[in-house]
């Protein structure tokens, strides 16, 4: 399934947040969309995943119009895990998760043994097994975004979008979060703040700007010091890891 987003624009009153971007995530890649705090890529993100509405533009998950389909056609495409996960009422956390068979389901079918199989699956992929039968709201950051990530693996979605999913998590499990995700075989977009962690995980990053892609390719070619000081107003070195051979960044003093 491939997301292909054109020419789109989003608008809050005056201010223009998003201004003309188009982009793609082909053939299963895992798409790492980087920025400053603030350029943009929450609203770029829920303007695809239609939680705001964009002032122009089209998305499209292969065939399917996002910006015209209805929320049950989508959602059985489409995965999401977004950037706050706070209730008001509260769930336990098999229900939480159990949400995410939803989309799959007519007005009044209860869940089977299929789905009480893939919400267990999903519970143990996300090391939440003791956990089915907590209050979501008493969780820690960190295990309500595992649970948010568990949901949409038994969402069973064919593409997945992911606002820094590695948000609340130690290291620990941001490796196992981006691990699960890389490993599910789908196309994946992902804005992500750790530049070492994007240059390792993703096939291909979309740099963004003050609203627009500034710049985008594979993460060895564009993570340059010279980009890293214009987009992010820090100076850097970047370097060959010597034990894993990844791209290492060298931060050096804020200019
Ligand atoms: N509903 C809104 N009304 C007005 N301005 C908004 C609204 N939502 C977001 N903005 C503004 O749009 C800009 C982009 O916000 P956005 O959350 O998309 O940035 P971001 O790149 O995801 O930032 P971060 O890395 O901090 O999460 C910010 O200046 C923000 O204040």
């Amino acid at each position: 399934m491939n997301l292909n987003v054109e020419h789109l624009s989003v608008s809050f009153g005056e201010a223009n947040i998003v201004q003309d971007v188009s982009l793609r995530v082909s053939n299963k890649q895992f798409v790492g969309l980087i920025g400053p705090n603030g350029c943009g890529k929450s609203t770029l993100l829920k303007s695809i995943y239609k939680v705001i509405k964009p002032r122009q533009g089209d998305v499209f998950l292969s065939e399917l119009n996002v910006l015209k389909a209805g929320p049950k056609a989508v959602a059985q495409k489409l995965g999401v895990v977004g950037q706050f996960n706070e209730l008001s009422f509260d769930f336990t956390v098999r229900e939480m998760i159990a949400m995410g068979r939803t989309p799959h389901k007519g007005m009044l079918e209860t869940d089977n043994q299929e789905d009480a199989e893939l919400i267990a699956a999903a519970l143990r992929k996300v090391n939440l097994e003791g956990h089915a039968d907590r209050s979501y709201n008493s969780l820690s950051g960190g295990e309500k975004q595992r649970v948010i990530l568990a949901r949409v693996l038994a969402q069973q979605p064919e593409f997945m979008i992911l606002d820094e999913p590695t948000n609340h998590l130690d290291i620990k499990y941001q490796l196992q979060i981006l691990n699960i995700v890389k490993k599910l075989d789908i196309g994946i977009l992902a804005a992500l703040h750790d530049l070492t962690l994007a240059a390792e995980y993703c096939d291909y990053l979309y740099v963004m700007k003050e609203g627009r892609v500034a710049a985008c390719g594979k993460p060895e070619d564009i993570l340059t010091k010279e980009l890293i000081g214009e987009v992010f107003d820090v100076a850097c070195e970047t370097y060959r890891n010597p034990v894993t051979g990844a791209l290492g960044i060298a931060y050096l003093q804020t200019r």
